[in-house]
């Protein structure tokens, strides 16, 4: 459950590298127990912005505050309080994933094995941990790497592009974990992703980058009341060849995209309805309308083209 405690504080952070800037004055705010998706085309800066999340790039300007700590005035502390996995996490392939945790957890400073075991469990890694990491699939070694990034029991985890080569099993566990984390342990969790679908299945709230801005900002509910009314909606009919002059009647033959088992057309909800029994009045047999594009991906594209919503 999102709750109003902030434990992270991103405030005007800029970028220059050279004479390019590549981030611009991002400011936003996290909250206890938020699943934040990143999103943005390539090269608009997520992998930056996390990066300057965890120290590895400095900001140019700008400050970032983790659980009260400014990064830059004690960064050990700070960075306690945050788990990552950015770019390919480091392993040790010829351990197993439980020596491979044991590794890690000795570097935490913490010496109750008991943590170990709550990792193992909490993601279900008890059939595997303790094979090879080099027999490891995709998903086993993506949810080790998540492993290695909980178990110093960080309230922040960073995950950039993580559901990269996963299959749809791996990313629906991977979805539950994640909302486990979040529901149970108040972990806020900040997830770049380049697939829509996925981001609005697993966030709460969505920051857009665009070429080094941020371009939106804020609940997923919230802003996708505040979409277009209209959508684009694809109708399969059994008859096509005979759909032209009906819909002409009533459309403007632009609107509408023919295909051979139907068309596709923009309509506002309550148009969908006035098609159909058009079509059905006139002898088509409809047997399938769908909409097209989830709210998120229409959000996201109006965002990119610079339509107010
Ligand atoms: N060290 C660097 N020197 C110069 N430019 C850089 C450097 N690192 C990143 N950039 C540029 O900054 C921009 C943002 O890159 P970044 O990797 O943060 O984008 P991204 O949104 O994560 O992209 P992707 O989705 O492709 O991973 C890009 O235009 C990139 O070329």
């Amino acid at each position: 459950m999102i709750n109003n405690e902030i434990v992270l504080k991103v405030s005007n952070l800029s970028k220059r590298i050279g004479k390019s800037s590549i981030i611009k004055d991002v400011s936003f705010e996290l909250n206890k127990g938020e699943i934040l998706g990143l999103l943005g085309p390539n090269g608009s800066g997520k992998t930056t912005i996390l990066k300057m999340l965890v120290g590895l790039i400095k900001p140019t300007i700008g400050s970032i505050v983790i659980e009260k700590v400014n990064i830059r005035k004690d960064f050990e502390k700070a960075i306690t309080h945050v788990g990552a996995i950015i770019e390919n996490p480091v392993m040790y392939d010829f351990l197993s994933g439980y020596d491979n945790l044991v590794h890690f957890f000795r570097m935490t400073n913490q010496f109750s094995n008991g943590r170990i075991d709550e990792v193992i469990e909490l993601l279900r890694m008890d059939d595997y941990i303790d094979d090879k990491v080099y027999t490891y699939s995709l998903g086993m070694r993506q949810r080790l790497g998540l492993a290695i990034a909980i178990l110093h029991q960080p309230s922040i985890l960073l995950l950039d592009e993580p559901t990269n080569g996963l299959d749809p099993e791996g990313i629906k566990s991977l979805r539950e974990t994640l909302r486990k984390l979040a529901n149970e342990n108040g972990v806020s969790i900040i997830i770049s992703s380049h697939i829509l679908g996925e981001m609005e299945l697993i966030c709460d709230s969505v920051l857009v980058m665009d070429e080094g801005k941020c371009i939106e900002r804020g609940l997923l509910s919230e802003l996708q009341n505040g979409t277009s009314t209209k959508h684009l909606y694809s109708f399969k009919v059994l008859n096509a060849e005979n759909i032209k002059p009906i819909l002409q009647t009533k459309y403007e033959n632009d609107r509408i995209h023919f295909q051979s088992n139907g068309f596709s057309i923009e309509l506002e909800v309550e148009e969908v309805a006035k098609i159909n029994k058009l079509l059905v009045t006139a002898g088509i047999n409809v047997i399938g309308i769908e909409r097209i594009g989830s709210p998120l991906e229409e959000l996201y594209l109006q965002k990119l083209r610079g339509e107010e919503t």
